[in-house]
């Protein structure tokens, strides 16, 4: 599993250099503005500056006869503390004046001298007071003078919460897309549980290189700008009520933590609407859609905030409020509900990654195992004529939705036999080819056994079955051949003789391009070469050669003759009987609905006119 993980991240690679650089544009212009924001402090310092111009108005006021001693009293230390702030020559000097300045302040308000929004004025009042007691404070104005690892936070506080989305979103689409319905992994033999673990891990990893790039950018832009800085910077905030002290790596630290839970939980709830819908751009849209619950959650805490809001561990990831504010500037609006921790809302977002990821795995392996158990059911059907043949179809119904495609059919393939398939467009040669090649939920009574196994999606089926199909979408646009051919070797696990390498080595050419690059005839040698590869003991094979050129029909035709020489069973469909005349030993025709197997007399050409254009009355000239 350890090599097929490897290569699966390798093969997301390209995604993710693409994603850093998209990352690094967006992040590098806005970085470029945040860097020059002024912290909240500045506006404290016009704050305290407006102030200072009241001293002289104060002093003025402590000549008046009537004035109470008390108030003498409080009015003087005000007017001092005031002073103390206009010289201050240090930040320290400022902040431990301004707490000064506050207490004096708050005790006026007691004493009923002073008319002020009392919570906001003894919250300032307490987050001073915090402040003073810090070895060195120091009060910032701009994010440039901030320490280089506060820039996270910072950034995490002013970036839009979007952008925080993104790598989860990422991730959960690049690693479904590998297994969505009808690509090629979504038919590689191996077990729910493995795939599930396969794609958990693949999840994991990319995910923490998708935020180690997305902390990593404005961490080497704060670096080169504003220089390493202290480590041990104290932030200081409020959280649910309680004033905090934190320093700037344990700030960044949570911001960093909080990201990749939160890149988890994404991916984690994408791949769990994948199971329902099994579509990976929808699955990753709901997991955004999702995701974005934080804001409204916090739109809705303030309106009116409830305990049961202290419940969702969505309002956790909202992290501006769970892991410090960017910066010492004292702020209010951090967790406004009383009893919301960061310690709390870890213990609730783990809970729920803990949920999702039971969620996605009974998914995953138990509502794709209900085919399991239907095909275990299907595999009683006793056989009418079918007893031997290493593919054996037995009185098979076969159904698109509620539209029956074939009714009651019975037919076996031997080991050796490169078999046709012919039949007029829309008759079910592709819907015979899916359901031969594992698609049990179109099977809808009867029974399907390759070498001894009933159809389904379980690894030993799968590992006996290779489907080329008709288009070349089960393919990933953006790998190349030899990427296509290294999955394959990977997940199948077979790949032996010298046709193979033959056919491997006719790919060299073009092996390197994107196959959205390739022609369709080029895209049709390398879907026929992963099957060769593939080593499965069954091809089943829908129109693919019709785009091939004559020198490569003729090359395939021989590689396929040679397949079967070596015990193989190949099943092909094709409109061009020329190409099947040469090829194949037997034919299996879909006439009125039901599959039968016969060797015409003369060319298949022929028959098929006999049967299907004069039956139909549609003769040309
Ligand atoms: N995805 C689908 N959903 C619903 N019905 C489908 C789907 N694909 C095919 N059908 C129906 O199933 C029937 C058989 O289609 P199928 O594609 O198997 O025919 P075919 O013999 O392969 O045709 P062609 O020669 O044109 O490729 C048709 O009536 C078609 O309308």
């Amino acid at each position: 599993m350890g090599r097929q993980i490897a290569l699966l991240i390798r093969c997301s690679g390209k995604q993710l250099a693409l994603y850093a650089m998209l990352l690094f544009v967006s992040l590098s212009f806005s970085m470029y503005i945040l860097l020059d924001f002024q912290t909240g402090f500045a506006g404290r310092r016009i704050e305290f500056e407006s102030n200072i111009q009241f001293v002289g108005q104060s002093r003025a006021s402590l000549d008046d006869p009537t004035m109470p001693d008390d108030l003498k009293q409080l009015t003087q230390e005000r007017i001092d503390a005031l002073e103390r702030m206009a010289s201050a020559e240090s930040d320290a000097d400022l902040i431990r004046s301004a707490s000064a300045c506050y207490d004096v302040e708050l005790r006026m308000l007691d004493a009923g001298y002073l008319v002020a929004d009392e919570p906001a004025l003894r919250q300032s009042a307490e987050l001073f007071d915090g402040m003073s007691r810090l070895a060195s404070p120091q009060a910032y104005d701009t994010s440039s003078q901030l320490p280089a690892v506060l820039v996270l936070s910072f950034i995490s506080a002013h970036v839009p919460y979007i952008v925080w989305l993104l790598p989860g979103v990422f991730v959960g689409l690049i690693t479904l897309r590998l297994f969505d319905a009808g690509r090629l992994l979504s038919r590689a033999p191996v077990s729910g549980v493995q795939r599930f673990a396969i794609l958990l891990t693949l999840q994991l990893v990319l995910g923490a290189a998708c935020v180690a790039i997305t902390l990593l950018v404005p961490l080497v832009f704060a670096l080169l700008r504003n220089g390493f800085g202290d480590v041990s910077y104290p932030v200081v905030f409020y959280q649910g009520g309680e004033l905090m002290h934190l320093t700037a790596l344990e700030s960044s630290a949570r911001v960093a933590l909080l990201y990749l839970l939160l890149t988890i939980a994404i991916s984690l709830f994408c791949q769990f609407v994948h199971c329902m819908v099994n579509h990976s751009t929808v699955a990753a849209l709901t997991g955004a859609v999702v995701s974005l619950s934080p804001m409204l959650l916090q739109a809705l805490l303030a309106q009116e905030g409830g305990d049961w809001i202290l419940w969702c561990p969505f309002i956790y990831f909202y992290m501006p409020s769970s892991a410090g504010f960017f910066s010492y500037n004292p702020s209010s609006d951090v967790f406004p509900v009383e009893g919301a921790s960061f310690g709390r809302g870890l213990m609730l977002i783990v809970a729920l990654i803990a949920i999702l990821l039971i969620a996605a795995f009974i998914a995953d392996v138990f509502v794709r195992g209900v085919s399991i158990r239907r095909d275990r059911l299907g595999s009683q059907a006793t056989g009418a004529d079918a007893s031997r043949g290493f593919v054996r179809a037995s009185r098979i119904t076969v159904a698109r939705g509620r539209q029956a495609v074939l009714s009651d059919s019975s037919f076996s393939l031997d080991p050796g036999h490169v078999v046709g398939l012919v039949a007029p467009n829309g008759c079910g040669k592709t819907t015979l080819l899916e359901v031969l090649a594992g698609n049990a939920s179109l099977l809808k009574s009867g029974s399907i056994k390759i070498a001894g196994v009933p159809c389904s999606r379980n690894p030993q089926y799968m590992q006996c079955v290779f489907l080329v199909p008709g288009n070349a979408d089960w393919m990933y646009s953006h790998l190349s051949p030899d990427e296509h051919l290294a999955l394959v070797t990977a997940f199948w696990g077979q790949a032996a003789g010298r046709v193979y390498d033959d056919a491997c080595s006719e790919l060299a050419e073009f092996g390197h391009k994107a196959v959205r690059k390739l022609s369709q005839g080029m895209k049709q040698q390398v879907a026929l070469t992963l099957a060769y590869v593939s080593g499965a003991r069954c091809l089943l094979l829908d129109e693919s050669m019709n785009a091939l050129d004559p020198t490569h029909v003729k090359w395939h035709s021989h590689t396929l003759r040679q397949y079967a020489n070596a015990g193989g069973t190949v099943l092909i469909s094709s409109h061009i009987l020329s190409t099947l005349e040469g090829l194949c030993d037997d034919y299996l025709f879909i006439e009125d609905g039901a599959v039968c197997s016969k060797r015409p007399d003369g060319t298949v050409a022929d028959y098929y006119a006999e049967t299907f254009e004069k039956a139909s009355g549609n003769v040309l000239p």
